[in-house]
């Protein structure tokens, strides 16, 4: 049966499970919610996560909330099909792995999501980009792309020689900081521009990144 993941295709969390699903091969079908009607903070939406945002993923009688945690249980429930993005054939591989989706979570994603805050969410609402909160971020994004430059400059992807949920965890909001004027943060650092490279260009992302277009014309 069909995965029902709730959510907008322009939005990066649900982009970010969507990639997940799509590396996995797994059959699941997309049902809006509208977050400028607000559909998002009423039920029935509401009852599938109390704090009133998208994602949300239904599996039969499982609810799921939070886009980290439902790409985690897509990436093990369908860990024999698509692509292996959580190393469960090593328990060395499978904890490097978390700690780069924690590193995501912890240090990359408070840095990076205020600025995309800043340049695409807030002129929605009417108000100018803050240029001081985009460069106190880009300031603390800067120290964790210095991190990334040199651990990649020892391994492939994040957790090591392999493509895994970790760096799957970057790519929706990466995808948008990138159309910013601040994608020289990335393309300055080499090997953290080559990973980029790699990782944005695989078919499962390529396949959500056509339908992202926040801040694009109508949107
Ligand atoms: N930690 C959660 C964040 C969800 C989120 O911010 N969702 C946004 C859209 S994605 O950028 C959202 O619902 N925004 C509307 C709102 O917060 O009211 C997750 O990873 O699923």
């Amino acid at each position: 049966m069909a995965l029902k993941l709730y959510g907008a295709a322009m939005s990066p969390c649900t982009s970010r499970v969507m990639t997940c699903l799509h590396e996995k091969e797994a059959d699941f079908e997309l049902i809006p919610i509208d977050l400028f009607a607000g559909e998002h903070k009423q039920l029935p939406f509401l009852a599938k996560n109390p704090f009133g945002q998208i994602p949300a993923l239904e599996d039969g009688d499982l609810s799921l909330f939070e886009s980290r945690a439902i790409s985690a249980y897509v990436a093990e429930k369908y860990k024999e099909a698509g692509h292996d993005l959580i190393r469960c054939q090593s328990l060395k591989e499978a904890a490097e792995v978390k700690v780069w989706m924690e590193v995501e979570s912890q240090q990359y994603h408070p840095a990076i999501s205020p600025i995309i805050f800043q340049f695409f969410a807030a002129p929605l609402q009417g108000k100018v980009p803050d240029q001081a909160i985009i460069d106190e971020n880009l300031e603390k994004l800067g120290k964790v792309l210095d991190v990334y430059e040199e651990k990649l400059s020892r391994t492939k992807y994040l957790a090591g020689d392999f493509y895994s949920l970790a760096d799957l965890f970057h790519l929706s909001f990466t995808y948008y900081f990138m159309k910013t004027p601040c994608a020289n943060l990335i393309n300055e650092r080499p090997h953290v521009k080559a990973w980029w490279e790699d990782i944005s260009s695989r078919p499962a992302f390529q396949k959500v990144a056509s339908a992202m277009t926040f801040g694009e014309k109508g949107n």
